[in-house]
């Protein structure tokens, strides 16, 4: 580019901006809530040339956020403090600009014309930076084309997620984590999974995957109710479950006592009749519950754009709580679909599994996906799931950054009880009360450790997954 060309980028500094379209953005989304979470998947309060307007959009996404409406009369409280507010009749200003509103949320006029300037002035605030060190004789060229490189297409594409450092800054950021508390997710009640699978960081994808019936539901809402307890912020995307009946697994895993062995059995509660005390130990297990960072989202299948923006809300909504969202649990991938129609099933559950790494990487959260098997797991001898399994998954195997397979041997011994009363059948009866709670948690695959298998414990009566450790708090052995 030419030192012209520079120049008059610079001579038009001052004027990137439209104060009036960003002023007009505030008053249509004080006028019609309804397209604040819309806007705000694609506005950041820094896209405003006029950072009070930045500070006021920042207020509203909170408040929508937290579920409460906003108008410009609503909003004064907040700024009450800031100066500019009073001094650009900010409160006149936006409530006329909400009069003027069309009502109907339209803002896609003002929203591309506010992102596009956006994008000018930091490309703008870029080149000036690279400009400074072309001369600066101290840099290499080489140094500065990549730099400028680096910064253009990330102002450009703002991609999110992206992190360009040195390999020693990269060290370096490691060194300064040294000591600090380890990041990512722990349930802290499946002992097993929390070694297996190490702690859930942003950005990993964790494959739990197993054939029906081997408690991968129970798993995900044992593991989300431990995450939760611990403070992480948890979002359960629920494909196959209502609300209700995850609640209802909720109930009764809550109320499971482990010291003890008792609870309330899921089928009380999922037949609405728990007795007089069993209602007031699920009111307890509520109580106790309720300030725990676990959201649910049920929906009868998702397209995968669809999930991408529940969790950008969700991740607002809870930092206007003043949480993290840590960890999306989404029960099951295959009822995920892509944007576009697919030629086949693999390339589907391929592009499903690629754009869920994405997501992971650039929200910055860890997201367990629970995965259905085919049922040529069962053709073999040994029915404990492989790898290879996953290979008419489309990618998910080379997607994934930690693969966990459930496997319980007494789904498959229930299903060959012999007749009742024979000898046969009491053998069976010794064999199967021997293994009628084991569930095999098997790492066959971890990106950053060993991989390696876990015994625990799955109490079906009360849905409730936990860890073999489970037995050491009794004095037994498993
Ligand atoms: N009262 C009970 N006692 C013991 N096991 C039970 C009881 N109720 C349900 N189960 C078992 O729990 C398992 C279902 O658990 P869960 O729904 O978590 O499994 P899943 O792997 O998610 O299954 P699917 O893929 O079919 O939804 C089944 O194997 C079922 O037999």
């Amino acid at each position: 580019m030419s030192d012209i060309a520079f120049q008059e980028i610079e001579l038009s500094d001052l004027s990137i901006g439209s104060p009036r379209a960003e002023l007009a953005l505030l008053g249509e989304l004080l006028g019609d809530n309804s397209g604040i979470d819309m806007t705000a998947d694609r506005l950041m309060p820094e896209d405003f040339s006029v950072p009070l307007y930045g500070r006021v959009f920042a207020v509203i996404v909170r408040e929508a956020s937290l579920g409460r409406s906003v108008n410009a009369i609503t909003l004064s409280p907040y700024f009450r403090d800031d100066r500019d507010f009073e001094e650009l009749d900010a409160q006149r200003r936006l409530s006329d600009a909400a009069r003027d509103s069309i009502g109907d949320y339209r803002p896609t006029p003002y929203l591309d014309q506010i992102l596009s300037l956006s994008k000018r002035r930091r490309i703008v605030a870029g080149l000036s930076r690279i400009q400074a060190e072309a001369r600066n004789l101290e840099m290499s060229v080489d140094d500065i084309l990549s730099e400028a490189d680096a910064t253009l297409s990330t102002i450009v594409d703002r991609a999110e997620g992206t992190h360009e450092v040195t390999g020693a800054d990269a060290l370096g950021e490691v060194i300064a984590e040294f000591g600090l508390p380890v990041v990512g997710v722990r349930c802290g009640t499946i002992g097993q999974i929390d070694d297996l699978a190490g702690p859930l960081r942003p950005g990993q994808m964790v494959i739990v995957a197993g054939r029906p019936g081997m408690a991968k539901t129970a798993t995900a809402v044992s593991y989300a109710i431990g995450a939760a307890r611990a403070g992480h912020g948890t979002l359960f995307v629920s494909l196959e479950m209502s609300a209700k009946e995850l609640g209802a697994r909720i109930g009764s895993d809550l109320c499971f006592d482990v010291a003890q062995g008792t609870g309330v059995p899921f089928e009380v509660i999922r037949d609405r009749r728990p007795s007089v005390s069993q209602t007031l130990r699920i009111r307890e297990a509520r109580v106790s519950f309720s300030d725990m960072p676990l959201q649910i989202v049920d929906r009868g299948g998702c397209k995968m754009a669809t999930l991408e923006t529940m969790i950008r809300r969700h991740k607002r909504k809870m930092a206007a709580a003043g949480r993290k969202l840590e960890l999306v649990i989404v029960d099951y991938l295959q009822l995920l679909s892509p944007d576009q129609p697919m030629r086949s099933s693999y390339e589907a559950v391929s592009e499903i599994s690629k754009r869920i790494k994405q997501a992971a990487k650039s929200q910055g959260v860890a997201i367990m996906a629970l995965a259905q098997l085919s049922r040529s797991v069962e053709q073999r001898p040994d029915r404990r799931p492989q790898l290879s399994d996953l290979r008419d998954s489309g990618q998910i195997e080379q997607d994934a950054d930690t693969v966990i397979f459930l496997y319980r041997e007494a789904y498959y011994t229930k299903k060959e009880e012999p007749k009742r009363g024979t000898s046969e059948w009491y053998d069976w009866s010794v064999k199967y009360a021997e293994i009628e709670r084991h569930i095999e948690f098997i790492c066959a695959k971890r990106r950053d450790g060993a991989e390696g298998r876990g015994a625990g414990l799955f109490f079906g009566e009360f849905m409730a997954v936990r860890g073999g450790d489970y037995y050491e708090t009794r004095g037994e052995s498993l």
